[in-house]
C-alpha cells in the first residue's frame, strides 16, 4: 500500500483492521500502534504517545480507534501531527468531523469512517465522510486503506453517518444474534444443542456466501427457499407479520442511530 499508518487503539475494531491490512500486504514495519496493553502482530511496533509524535518519517494517516468516551482525552496530544501533514481518520462512533478538529486544536484534514469487524478477513463494509480540508490524494489514501479490508462507499452528508453506524457498523452483531436466536429456537424445539448450533451457524454463513456469490436480490433468494404452502411460508408468515422482523429491525436501527448521536456530545 505504501502508506505509513499510526494506529491509536488496537482493540476489537482497530485490531480487526490491522489484521486485514497485514493480510492484504501492508508492510508491518509501516504500522505503529499506540495502545497501553494490546498485543500487536509480529513486525508491528507498539510505541508510546511521545514516540508517535516523534516518528520519522511522519505517518501519512493516523487511524483513531479508541472508544468514543475517551477520544477527548486521547486526541489533543496528537495535534502537532496536523502541521506535519498527517491525515486523521477516525472510526469512533458518533464523533463528528468538527469535534475531532476541535480536539486536535488545529485545522486538520479529517476523515470519519465507519467500518465493521468482517474487515479482519477482508470482508468489511466501510463508509467514509471527509471534511473540506481533505484533498484528493489524502482521500485516495484513506480509501486505499479501507478498501484493503472490504467494500467502501462515501457519503457527503455527515448526518448519515449515524444511520450508517446503525446499519453496517453495528450490523454484524445483529447477524450473530440471529445465529444465537436460531440455535436457541432449535434447542427449544428439541434438537441436541451442538447440532442446533451447527445448523444455525452453517445456515447463516452459507446464506451469506450465497448472497455474495449471486447477483439476485435478497428477496429473490428468499423466494427460492419458499415453496408455496410449505414450511418456509409458514415461518415467514410469522417473521413478516405486521409485528414481525421489519418493525423490530427499524426500532433497533433507530436506537443505534440515537445512541450514535448521543455519543457526539
Ligand atoms: N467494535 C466494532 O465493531 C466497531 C467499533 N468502532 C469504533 O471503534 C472504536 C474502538 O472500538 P472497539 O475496538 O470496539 O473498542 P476496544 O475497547 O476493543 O478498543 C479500544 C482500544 O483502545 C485502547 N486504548 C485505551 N487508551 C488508549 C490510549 N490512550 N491510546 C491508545 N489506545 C488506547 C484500549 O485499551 P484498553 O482496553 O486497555 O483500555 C483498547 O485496546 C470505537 O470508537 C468504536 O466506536 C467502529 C466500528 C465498528
Ligand atoms: O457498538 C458500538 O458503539 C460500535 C460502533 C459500531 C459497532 N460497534
Amino acid at each position: 500500500m505504501g502508506l505509513r499508518v499510526l494506529l491509536l487503539g488496537c482493540g476489537r475494531m482497530g485490531g480487526s483492521m490491522l489484521a486485514g491490512w497485514l493480510a492484504q500486504g501492508l508492510d508491518p514495519a509501516a504500522v505503529a500502534v499506540v495502545d497501553p496493553a494490546a498485543e500487536v502482530p509480529p513486525g508491528v511496533r507498539r510505541i508510546t504517545q511521545d514516540e508517535a509524535l516523534a516518528l520519522t518519517p511522519r505517518p501519512d494517516i493516523c487511524v483513531v480507534a479508541v472508544k468514543p468516551q475517551m477520544i477527548n482525552s486521547v486526541l489533543p496530544a496528537y495535534g502537532p501531527l496536523v502541521a506535519q501533514g498527517t491525515v486523521f481518520l477516525s472510526i469512533a462512533a458518533g464523533i463528528t468531523l468538527a469535534g475531532i478538529e476541535r480536539m486536535l486544536n488545529a485545522p486538520a484534514a479529517v476523515v470519519r469512517a465507519m467500518p465493521n469487524t468482517p474487515a479482519a478477513i477482508g470482508r468489511g463494509m466501510t463508509v467514509l465522510c471527509a471534511n473540506p480540508r481533505v484533498e484528493a490524494p489524502a482521500r485516495a489514501a484513506c480509501e486505499t486503506l479501507l478498501s484493503a479490508v472490504g467494500a467502501v462507499d462515501w457519503v457527503d452528508d455527515e448526518a448519515l453517518m449515524d444511520e450508517v453506524t446503525a446499519l453496517s457498523g453495528s450490523g454484524p452483531a445483529y447477524v450473530f444474534l440471529l445465529v444465537e436466536a436460531m440455535a436457541e429456537a432449535g434447542r427449544a424445539a428439541g434438537l441436541p444443542p451442538a447440532l442446533a448450533e451447527k445448523l444455525a451457524r452453517q445456515t447463516v454463513a452459507g446464506s451469506g456466501a450465497l448472497l455474495d456469490a449471486q447477483p439476485d436480490e435478497p428477496a429473490a433468494l428468499r423466494r427460492a427457499v419458499t415453496s408455496p404452502g410449505g414450511t418456509t411460508a409458514a415461518a415467514l408468515a410469522v417473521l413478516m407479520a405486521d409485528d414481525g422482523l421489519a418493525p423490530l429491525m427499524k426500532r433497533a436501527l433507530e436506537a443505534a442511530a440515537h445512541r450514535s448521536r448521543e455519543l457526539a456530545s
